[in-house]
């Protein structure tokens, strides 16, 4: 048998722990980056809000449609010669269009291909294709807005002391519970609620296009219905149901009056 020279089983060992260490390292790294992206989390549905306001879907859904088939993806200097309402230069535009169209790739949010010349080309993918549908723009366009609207953020200012010493965040926030403080506030009462019904019209109606379970139903007591929307379009689908929408008296005061439902 070969005699292993003390140098070769240091050398081993050596190179055993390096690569332990190496590997312990890498996992620490990629929890880093998980804790990092996640202190980083609240900037992408600014991003996003931003991508919509300069029509970013419709621009690249254009060229899609244009190129038929072929290769439609674009670069930032394409996107932002495109972009309505630009005062500033394409460069200029481009150079901040870049980051936003990076930030919404890493999240799966579009594709992005290197093209020959270096640069980056992006196009739709099948999550960002959901805004080119109106009622899915809408829906996802009205929860940006609540989600960052000044009032809600508040309460997330209390949460960690809602939970050392009790109470609920949004009180603690604005001295009174959350359908208090919109019965007081026209404004924030129609950002809430328009996005209710913006999401639950939009799941309303693939629940109706799968679920036959209604059929037998005839009387159904939506509890919290708000503006009666859910209810509205399970009556007019399914004319013999009695719908009885419960909710609070501010909110049944404005809610539209649908035929076939009553509100309580
Ligand atoms: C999250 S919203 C959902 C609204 C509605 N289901 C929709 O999809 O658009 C909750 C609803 O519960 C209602 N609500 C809250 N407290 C209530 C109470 N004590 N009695 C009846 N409705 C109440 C609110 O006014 C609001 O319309």
């Amino acid at each position: 048998m070969d005699r292993v020279e003390p140098s070769s089983v240091l050398l081993f060992l050596f190179l055993r722990d390096l690569e332990t260490t190496m590997e312990d390292m890498e996992t620490d790294s990629q929890a880093f980056l998980k804790v990092m992206e996640a202190s980083f989390a609240s900037l992408l549905p600014l991003v996003l809000k931003v991508a919509i306001q300069l029509g970013l879907v419709n621009i690249l859904e254009t060229a899609e449609r244009e190129q038929d088939g072929g290769d439609s993806s674009l670069t930032a200097m394409e996107i932002a010669a495109q972009v309505q309402g630009r005062t500033a230069s394409v460069e200029q535009t481009a150079s901040l269009l870049n980051r936003i169209l990076r930030i919404l790739a890493n999240h799966g949010l579009l594709n992005a291909t290197s093209s020959r010349s270096g640069g980056i080309r992006y196009g739709l993918n099948q999550s960002s294709r959901v805004l080119v549908q109106p009622d899915s723009l809408d829906c996802i366009s009205r929860f940006l807005l609540l989600l960052e609207d000044p009032d809600a953020l508040r309460s997330y200012s209390n949460a960690h002391d809602a939970l050392l010493h009790g109470g609920i965040p949004f009180v603690m926030a604005h001295g009174m519970p959350l359908y208090t403080f919109m019965q007081q506030n026209q404004m924030f009462k129609q950002l809430f609620h328009g996005t209710m019904s913006a999401h639950s019209r939009l799941i309303m109606g693939k629940v109706l296009d799968t679920y036959e379970g209604l059929q037998t139903v005839h009387s159904l007591v939506d509890v919290g219905g708000g503006n009666g929307d859910c209810l509205s379009m399970i009556t007019s689908r399914y004319t013999h149901i009695r719908g009885i929408n419960l909710d609070l008296a501010y909110i049944i005061a404005d809610a539209p009056s649908y035929t076939g439902l009553k509100v309580v």
